[in-house]
């Protein structure tokens, strides 16, 4: 049975989201990462890279070293244990009517609820970070107010868990854009095993700059769980592709970050609605008035 080999490092957020990210351009490559807040009100985020092959422990040390984080934790696992850490990592995530899940849990979706089947891969959007489940929150809000917007786009989509939960809601045919080539890859292989295959299609994205994306606006609804900076950069375009009346639920920024964030979308004519902190993170949603 081949053994894997997994480095867990604890870090800030920062640190842990650069490693984990750095750690893909390794030599081997590893064959997954994750990023998982311990919820211990620490602060602190455990990192984790998984081989099949054993990584160069001397540049490991320097990414570290680099990142004034502590030394990677090297062990060995057997194949059983990466799949016991996987399903672990990866226990369902209810919010609202949104039941987030692995295939190991495909039998344990509550009656009533939408099932999103999401697998362990290297693109963010699993469901258990608070920034997702924020904005799944807003989108169930949505919903039980029966709103029924028609053009809908995900800026950052990762997995594409927003735009396919979006689609099961919904009737109509959502976008999802990443910035990322393999998130890209992720969000199509998850639509198809979602069965959304032409409900939610997925493009190499820099926020809406793709023809798919601008043919299709102006938009009712609007998705961006990216951090503060590119949320910011991003309100002169949001202003112009949301259609009078649409909204955005927008997602990626610390609570400490959210009045500037806010300002600067009042500022640019898309004033808020709500704005919900989950932990340390708050998600908004504005309007274009
Ligand atoms: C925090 S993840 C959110 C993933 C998913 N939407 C969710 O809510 O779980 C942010 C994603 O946005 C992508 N991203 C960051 N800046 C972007 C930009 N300007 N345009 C498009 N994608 C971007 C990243 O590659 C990443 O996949």
């Amino acid at each position: 049975m081949p053994t894997w080999t997994a480095l867990t490092q604890t870090a800030g957020r920062e640190a842990a989201e650069a490693i984990a990210e750095l750690g893909e351009d390794l030599t081997p490559e590893p064959v997954g990462s994750g990023v998982f807040e311990i919820e211990d009100g620490s602060d602190r985020w455990e990192v984790g890279l998984y081989f099949t092959e054993s990584p160069d422990e001397v540049a490991l040390a320097l990414m570290a070293a680099a990142w004034g984080a502590d030394p990677f934790v090297i062990s060995e696992l057997p194949e059983v244990d990466w799949v016991a850490h996987v399903k672990r990592e990866l226990s369902p995530v209810e919010a609202g009517r949104f039941f987030v899940h692995g295939s190991h849990d495909a039998d344990k979706v509550p009656e009533g609820s939408e099932g999103l089947l999401i697998e362990a891969a290297m693109a963010f959007g699993t469901g258990h970070h608070a920034t997702t489940k924020g904005c799944l929150l807003a989108l169930d809000r949505m919903i039980e107010a029966g709103e029924q917007p028609q053009r809908i786009v995900d800026v950052g989509c990762g997995t594409a868990v927003l735009a396919m939960a979006a689609a099961r809601a919904f009737p109509v045919i959502v976008l999802a854009g990443d910035i990322d080539p393999v998130a890209v890859d992720v969000a199509r292989a998850n639509v198809i095993a979602n069965g959304l295959d032409g409900r939610v299609e997925c493009v190499e994205a820099v926020g809406f700059d793709h023809p798919l994306i601008e043919s299709a606006a102006p938009f009712d609804l609007v998705f961006a769980n990216i951090l503060k900076q590119p949320l910011i950069d991003l309100v002169p375009d949001m202003a112009r592709q949301l259609a009078p009346g649409g909204k955005a639920i927008l997602s990626g920024i610390l609570v400490t970050q959210a009045e500037e964030v806010i300002a600067a979308y009042a500022a640019g004519g898309l004033p808020l609605d709500r704005r919900d902190d989950h932990g340390e993170w708050s998600t908004l949603v504005v309007h274009r008035k």
